[in-house]
């Protein structure tokens, strides 16, 4: 303790969040729901991608995933028992419509229809994420998000589902991570679909966000007010003591490529030069889809698990992802890693936050996103203990408190994940959830970190 006069100033201040301030947790459909083939779902491109050899880890799918399709009870009262305030879901676009257009699947639309009452009856707010990465395989074959006509299905298909669960949920996110679907699913192939085009990367990143423009318009047209998209961003730093003029060009260049070019174009209707160099050969910008892009929402989501770190490195080849990356190098740092490899950076967050406040002052902010994959075991006992986890939650919540106390606008945070799940490209063998899934029996097992959380809620904040 140190005193000043008579005052004594407590050595750590408090770390109580504002009152109100949401607390939840996130999962998407094709991640947790399973039921792949059943009350007629049609194929994503994630049910496509994940039946090419080699694409998926230990050649696992979503066909059963966490089951959740059938045990969203059990999974709402364990959210519950948590005390959730928020649960961030994803609705599957082909279990709405198995085309992407056209005919509705009512079946579809039931699920989250049971799935959204039961949340209400357990007093938990649904956040309605429209798109998280599983496209109705029928739009990718006629070209998915590298053609313009899908980001006009996307609208109809979110015009669909809000008409039917407007009367309940109220707040929506029209796309979760457009850099995700375009720069990993069409350039660097390692998501679905599995394309490898820089040029189509740009096309897809581009109707994405058309896509989300077109969709927010409609949601509003229909009464929406709370109205987001969710971007995985992340600062851009060079590791370098006296980082020269070209790291800062890399750094320039992929954070335009990671960042700005979402966030400029839904915050302000413009893109970066590194995008519109690429605009101006492709053609696939037309006057007026950056004003619609821009079509104003009502807060921010933020994925943030880490920093990315660049230098400058002639002869580094070009990292596909980052289209225009040669000569730049993604180095490791000497910062400890979680189980996916990830440096574990929690002032990045805090550094992110306060770049949005004063970059985008007026937008609220939710971190729809946080947490970790660590190697989880139960003990014999059925215990998880995942002090790692607890570790990491614990030290992003302080640097968002931090962001807080700078005076930044936010509003809430969602961990990721409530549950273990298909961890995309690395299958089931990245544990994520702060509740542990047995596949073998769907078991859930709350870990450490979800009493740790529950106690976050309860008291809503850290202790001090
Ligand atoms: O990888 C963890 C989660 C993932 O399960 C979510 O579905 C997705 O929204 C999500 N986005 C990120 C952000 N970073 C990222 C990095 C490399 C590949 C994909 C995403 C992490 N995560």
């Amino acid at each position: 303790m140190t005193t000043v006069g008579s005052t004594t100033t407590a050595r750590t201040a408090s770390q109580a969040f504002p009152a109100g301030f949401v607390w939840g947790a996130a999962t998407a459909a094709y991640q947790i729901e399973g039921a792949a083939h059943e009350d007629g779902r049609g194929p994503s491109i994630w049910d496509t991608f994940a039946r090419r050899p080699g694409a998926v880890a230990g050649g696992d799918t979503g066909d059963v995933a966490c089951d959740h399709y059938h045990r969203w009870r059990e999974d709402i009262a364990l959210m519950a028992s948590l005390g959730l305030g928020a649960y961030r879901f994803s609705v599957s676009w082909p279990r709405v419509q198995p085309d992407g257009s056209g005919p509705v699947n009512p079946r579809g639309l039931d699920f989250y229809d049971r799935l959204v009452d039961g949340l209400l009856e357990a007093g938990i707010t649904p956040y309605v994420t429209l798109y998280h990465w599983d496209l109705p395989q029928a739009l990718e074959d006629a070209g998915g998000w590298t053609v313009r006509d899908t980001a006009y299905r996307f609208a109809e298909y979110a015009g669909v589902v809000h008409d039917r669960l407007a009367d309940r949920a109220d707040t929506w996110t029209t796309i979760n991570e457009p850099w995700v679907a375009s720069f990993l699913g069409y350039g660097a192939g390692v998501h679905a679909p599995g394309r490898t085009s820089a040029d189509d990367a740009f096309r897809a990143a581009h109707h994405l966000m058309l896509a989300h423009g077109l969709a927010a318009r409609r949601l509003r047209e229909a009464g929406a007010e709370r109205i987001s998209l969710t971007l995985n961003l992340a600062p851009v730093l060079c590791p370098a003591d006296a980082p020269g003029e070209a790291d800062l060009a890399a750094v320039e260049l992929v954070d335009s490529l990671l960042n700005r070019q979402f966030l400029d174009a839904a915050l302000r209707g413009s893109y970066p030069d590194a995008v519109l160099e690429r605009a101006r050969r492709l053609g696939h910008v037309r006057d007026g889809d950056l004003a619609v892009i821009a079509q104003p929402i009502d807060s921010l989501g933020i994925n943030y698990y880490n920093p990315t770190y660049v230098r400058a490195a002639p002869g580094a080849p070009e990292n596909p992802a980052f289209p225009g990356s040669a000569g730049v190098a993604f180095p490791s740092v000497d910062l400890p890693t979680t189980a996916m490899g990830w440096p574990i950076a929690p002032d990045g967050l805090t550094e992110l936050l306060l770049r949005l406040h004063r970059d985008h002052p007026g937008v609220p902010l939710v971190v729809t996103e946080n947490g970790a994959a660590f190697d989880d075991v139960p003990g014999p006992d059925g215990r998880v203990a995942d002090p790692a986890r607890i570790g990491y939650l614990e030290g992003h919540l302080r640097a968002a408190h931090a962001a807080l106390a700078a005076g930044v606008d936010l509003r809430g945070y969602l961990v990721w994940s409530l549950l273990d799940n298909f961890e995309w490209a690395e299958g089931y063998g990245k544990r994520f959830g702060i509740v542990y899934v047995d596949y073998a029996d769907q078991r859930r097992l709350p870990k450490d970190s979800a009493r740790w959380y529950a106690g976050v809620i309860a008291r809503n904040g850290l202790e001090a």
